[in-house]
């Protein structure tokens, strides 16, 4: 039997998988699937590497069909209909590390677990339902080693300065810090820059990822100098639900003068604001763009989010003192042609030319002037956890043979 990864990324109502075979040098995908409308009406759907659709159920009693129901079914499905496969490790997107991780980690000790759910309130989008089903597996399959990869580690390279906000030393020292987000698909995206254009990898490049979360990061030779989102996941960029940067001083004000509890004012900022907020109408780009001609509020939306995204550029390019190439990549900069045209438009100053017809067909280069250039790159987060769970069993394999996997 060969022995696999699964690799999950786990949100609120959905359980995201792909298994992967790791024997050789670069983990290949067998399966992709996801078990989505958790707690409502669960389908879980699993698709081969040639898109053909392997198992599809539904459950008509979805209000008791949890986490733990969907991890479950993931792990029955591939014993029973797939007898040629073991479970030989469980890799896990896990949005924050904070100040305790700046690398993957082999999650062998609950104190690791605690560690991390401290950080809860950072990400709460996120983090909680990132380390559910790592509980959930460490109780019900205890010798199955499970990797943690964090979405903030890769930023972990940036001067400090670029990590700090203008606050008392004290606050900065206990953690207060900008950590940055999407680690995981800005390292994918750097590790293939060299595929696209030499340039790119040598040089001062700046990512989209523009997805129902958006954040850009600078990279400098590959490595992250900076990016938009801070501490928590609420900043930067506007997004789907949630706000980006905010004056600070409008929390005050939600709170003292309005009057909205603490737990109010976070859900307004993390549920009910970017997109949908301004929109009034949909977090997904494209609802918005079906509507946008005949709703003005869904135009407002769609044109604060380029804006927006082109105001950060400018500022990165400051950090990078240049840019030799600008990357698009997840949900919205993989496939929405109009964003994409709307930012390079508003940064035609800093020497970009789209090239109109290889932006419509969604070609990997969009622009027409070589210097700076500009591309649209798949992100693929899930072959980067794969790729660490790798390195982090074959080096906890040298420390301790039996750790399997
Ligand atoms: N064909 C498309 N055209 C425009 N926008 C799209 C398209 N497909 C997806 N999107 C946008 O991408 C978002 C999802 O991006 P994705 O990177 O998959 O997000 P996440 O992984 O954070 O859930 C959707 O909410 C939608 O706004
Ligand atoms: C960190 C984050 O915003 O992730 P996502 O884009 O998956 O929501
Ligand atoms: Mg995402």
């Amino acid at each position: 039997m060969i022995p696999v990864f699964v690799v999950l990324n786990a949100g609120s109502s959905s359980l995201k998988f792909q298994i992967f075979d790791p024997s050789d040098m670069k983990p290949k995908v067998i399966y992709r699937g996801m078990v989505e409308g958790i707690g409502t009406s669960p389908h879980f759907l699993v698709k081969d590497c040639d898109g053909a659709i392997v198992a599809d159920k539904t459950w008509d009693d979805g209000e008791a069909f949890g986490h733990e129901e969907a991890l479950v079914e993931l792990v029955t499905w591939m014993q029973t209909s797939r007898g040629e496969y073991r479970l030989g490790a469980v890799g896990h997107r896990v949005v924050h590390g904070g100040r305790f991780f700046d690398r993957p980690v082999l999650v062998d000790d609950d104190a690791i677990l605690d560690d991390l759910t401290t950080l809860e309130a950072l990400a709460p989008l996120h983090q909680p339902h990132n380390l559910k089903p790592i509980r959930i597996l460490r109780r019900r399959m205890p010798d199955i080693p499970q990797v943690a990869c964090f979405d903030t580690a890769f930023h972990r390279s940036q001067p400090l300065i670029a990590q700090l906000f203008a606050i008392p030393k004290e606050l900065t020292e206990s953690g207060v810090l900008r950590y940055g987000f999407h680690g995981l698909s800005y390292e994918h995206i750097s590790s293939v820059l060299g595929d696209y254009d030499p340039v790119l990898k040598a040089g001062r490049v700046i990512v989209a990822h523009l997805g129902n979360g958006a954040s850009l990061c600078a990279l400098n030779k590959g490595k992250s100098i900076a990016t938009t989102m801070g501490f928590s996941a609420l900043d930067g960029l506007p997004m789907g639900t949630r706000c980006g940067a905010l004056d600070p001083g409008v929390v005050f004000y939600m709170l003292r003068e309005m009057n909205f509890s603490a737990e109010a004012a976070e859900r307004i900022l993390y549920t009910q604001s970017g997109l949908l907020g301004v929109s009034g109408l949909s977090n997904d780009m494209r609802t918005l763009r079906a509507h946008a001609q005949k709703n003005p509020d869904a135009q407002r939306a769609i044109d604060l989010f380029a804006y927006r995204i082109t105001r950060e550029i400018g500022s990165l390019i400051a950090a990078l003192g240049g840019i030799d190439g600008l990357v698009f990549t997840a949900g919205i900069g993989e496939n929405d042609a109009a964003t994409r045209a709307a930012v390079i438009a508003g940064l035609s100053w800093a020497g970009f030319e789209l090239d109109a017809s290889a932006n419509s067909r969604n070609e990997p280069r969009i622009s027409a002037s070589s210097a700076p250039s500009a591309w649209i790159i798949p992100t693929n987060e899930e072959l980067v956890v794969a790729q660490q769970m790798k390195r982090v069993l074959s080096a906890a394999r040298q420390a301790a043979p039996a750790v399997a996997g």
